[in-house]
């Protein structure tokens, strides 16, 4: 029997913004036929398709009306028909899944061979240098595993944090035990990610062996992509796979820059598993769709608002994110996080929310605090008066009941930055009260992704990460992606 699927195209999957489209099933299909018809009124289609990829890969030109009939099925053959979801228009220009996968690398091309792996193992750390969370640590190992149960020679690479320079706190050494533990073999680690000794470390691993090099961020060169440097990385290793989902939004010499002097470059399986399951979710969200934006990387984060007025239904604010907008309504802030130079945009996009009628709920009310300290005198405040030396660390009792009532309504919310400094326990109810907030949402049905270190942290804090129906490594990278935009990381990686 032929497991087959006609899927009618209509006019709705398309939207307004059709002038080129592609669609994506929520899993993985192989396209076994396809007839797509122009409506006779419009220009002629350009399509094109790619079985026996994944992804049906449709690309539409100057064509808001179509008529047609896809046929598909399922292309992993434990999947049946049943699981066969939906397929969704989303109006990307080029599909990000398209890519080559690790899975695609067997055993013969991987025995032996030194592999560099981008790896985002930027975890909390505490004063002592004890992991607070290790989400990230264990979304690596499933590709790092593979690559190991293949005989390759693991060379693996990260960021964390943002250091200036060689910063010792800013070291992966304090990862080794946990990283050693998860992966069941003695991981190595080098004191830098070039140079000679790490030549000769890379010579040494044996078959199955795990070498983890120093912070790539200890050299300007990363973030700058230079070529140069990118060069020396790839000078490690045989082949690249790319598995940092939480810094595939840079286009960074690791992320990047090394692609164009390894090949193969391949995609990791929490890359892959990550963009299924994001693209899905975000290109055509269940309505009303909400976003809960907070945390303190307030001119990363900013811009995306813009693009999310365009997607979401409801915006949230919360975290170090919010006194940039009281202050650009001329509200006392005291001393809390301001991003100056962003004040005339903040104006602007609480602006551009009420002309598309999006609801931008900030807090009304904030636990202010008098210095940035777990045992600071803390008192509730209304968002609009910090008084002089307070600053907002946290949203307010009424905040979080009126975010709360917000929140009821939706179907789909996506969630990054927590909502106040959630590791000090004075300032960490109004992350609490939303983590609690969304699995109680989930339970209801409505989907919920959670994405940034630090909020998953958050939701890890308080025992409900299992609750939540995606909970994922990246927080700006989710975003961006939500945005609609291309990930550099993703798009230098290998056609499938
Ligand atoms: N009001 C605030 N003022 C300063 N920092 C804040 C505030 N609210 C939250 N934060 C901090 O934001 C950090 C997380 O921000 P961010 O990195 O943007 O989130 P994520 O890692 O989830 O993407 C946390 O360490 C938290 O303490
Ligand atoms: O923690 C990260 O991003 P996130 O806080 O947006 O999830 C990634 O490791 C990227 O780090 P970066 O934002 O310093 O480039």
């Amino acid at each position: 029997m032929i497991l087959r699927n006609m899927l009618p195209i209509r006019n709705n999957f398309l939207g307004p913004r059709s002038a080129h489209g592609v669609l994506q099933t929520t899993v993985p299909v192989k396209v076994v036929e396809w007839k797509v018809e122009p409506h006779p009124d419009n220009a002629p289609s350009v399509f094109l398709a790619k079985p026996p990829h994944p992804t049906l890969f449709i690309q539409f030109s100057n064509l808001p009306l179509l008529h047609g009939l896809i046929a598909f099925t399922p292309f992993y053959s434990h999947l049946d028909l049943h699981t066969v979801g939906s397929i969704n228009y989303y109006p990307f220009p080029e599909i990000l899944c398209l890519k080559k996968s690790v899975g695609s690398l067997k055993e013969a091309d991987l025995k032996g061979k030194r592999v560099f792996v981008r790896v985002d193992l930027n975890v909390p750390l505490d004063d002592n240098f004890n992991i607070t969370d290790d989400n990230r640590i264990r979304a690596a190992v499933p590709t790092i595993k593979y690559l190991i149960d293949c005989g390759a020679k693991v060379i693996l690479a990260s960021h964390l944090g943002r250091p200036k320079g060689v910063m010792p706190k800013f070291s992966l050494k304090p990862l080794v035990p946990r990283l050693s533990e998860l992966l069941e073999v003695e991981v190595k680690m080098a004191n830098d990610c070039i140079g000679e000794e790490v030549v000769k470390l890379v010579s040494e691993l044996p078959g199955g062996g795990v070498l983890l090099l120093e912070n790539v961020r200890f050299y300007k060169e990363e973030e700058k992509n230079d070529p140069e440097f990118a060069k020396k990385l790839a000078s490690l290793a045989d082949l690249y796979v790319n598995d940092a989902f939480g810094t595939a939004h840079r286009a960074h010499a690791s992320t990047e820059g090394v692609t164009k002097y390894l090949k193969p470059a391949v995609a990791g399986f929490l890359m892959q598993k990550e963009l299924d399951y994001l693209v899905g979710a975000v290109s055509n969200p269940k309505k009303p769709f909400a976003a809960i934006v907070g945390g303190s990387k307030v001119s990363t984060k900013i811009g995306v608002i813009e693009s999310l007025l365009e997607k979401v239904d409801l915006l949230l604010l919360g975290g170090g994110m919010i006194f940039t907008f009281y202050k650009a309504q001329g509200h006392a802030v005291g001393s809390s996080l301001v991003e100056e130079d962003k004040l005339d945009l903040a104006t602007l996009l609480m602006e551009k929310a009420k002309a598309k009628g999006v609801s931008l709920l900030l807090p009304s009310d904030v636990v202010a605090a008098d210095k940035f300290a777990a045992d600071a005198n803390s008192k509730v405040v209304p968002a609009s008066g910090i008084p002089d030396g307070w600053m907002g660390l946290d949203i307010g009792p009424d905040s979080i009941k009126s975010f709360s009532e917000a929140l009821d309504t939706t179907k789909t919310i996506i969630w990054n930055g927590p909502m106040g400094v959630f590791e000090f326990d004075k300032f960490a109810a109004g992350t609490e009260a939303i983590a609690k907030k969304l699995a109680e949402l989930s339970a209801k049905g409505v989907t919920t992704i959670i994405g940034g270190g630090d909020s998953v942290a958050a939701v890890e804090k308080v025992g409900l990460a299992d609750k939540m129906s995606h909970i994922s490594t990246g927080g700006g990278a989710s975003l961006e992606l939500l945005e609609g935009k291309q990930l550099p990381g993703v798009l230098a990686l290998d056609d499938a």
